[in-house]
């Protein structure tokens, strides 16, 4: 009996759909009974992601080799805590603020741990749980907010293609190009789809 290895990536990884209560934004929001969204389903939505060695990411070869593949010229790191990042509650406030942004966001967690919450197609909220070593990137035009978790802390390294540009479009921002495209992404996989039915 072949023995299917686990990803490596699901040890820093984890994703489910969350409930409605307004409770802390810091605690887990399960479902009742829970209910976890796999990888494969966070990359059909276009969020890809990868498992890192956050002890060695100034010399790391893997990191290099994606940030030359993809592209990601810029880094820099940005440490979420009232000591470290300035206009803490401001930040964290418009963190979770749902928006969206006109290129990807990039963020590899090298400390601590965070959730990055993201709409499926639905419009349901799915919660990505990154602990140390995950390496996420939300695509262009994809609805989502970030809060830390209950152990208050993150440091993430932020990579960007050419100059950053940071900012949040707050929902609605539907007439967006980058929102269009990313809604085009799905109609033209169902076509393709469709395409390749009709030939079989
Ligand atoms: C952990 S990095 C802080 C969150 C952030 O940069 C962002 O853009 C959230 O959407
Ligand atoms: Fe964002």
């Amino acid at each position: 009996m072949a023995v299917l290895d686990k990803d490596p990536r699901e040890e820093v990884i984890q994703a489910w759909y969350m409930d409605d209560s307004d409770e802390d934004q810091r605690l887990p929001h399960h479902l009742e009974p829970k209910q976890y969204v796999s990888l494969q389903q966070l990359d059909e939505l276009g969020v890809l992601s990868w498992r890192l060695d956050a002890d060695i990411y100034e010399t790391d070869e893997e990191l290099k080799k994606i940030r030359h593949d993809r592209n990601y010229s810029y880094m820099d790191f940005c440490e979420v805590c009232p000591e470290k990042l300035p206009n803490y509650e401001e930040k964290i406030k418009n963190f979770y603020e749902e928006h969206l942004h006109t290129d990807e966001e990039i963020r590899y967690c090298v400390a601590g741990s965070g959730y990055f919450d993201v709409r499926d197609l639905n419009d349901k909220w799915i919660r990505i749980w990154v602990k140390k070593g995950a390496m996420i990137v939300l695509p262009a035009g994809i609805y989502h907010r970030f809060t830390l978790d209950s152990d208050n802390y993150i440091k993430a390294m932020r990579l960007f293609v050419g100059d950053p540009v940071w900012t949040p479009h707050n929902r609605p921002n539907d007439h967006l190009p980058a929102r269009k495209e990313y809604l085009k992404s799905f109609v033209e996989k169902e076509a393709g789809i469709q395409t390749v039915n009709a030939a079989a």
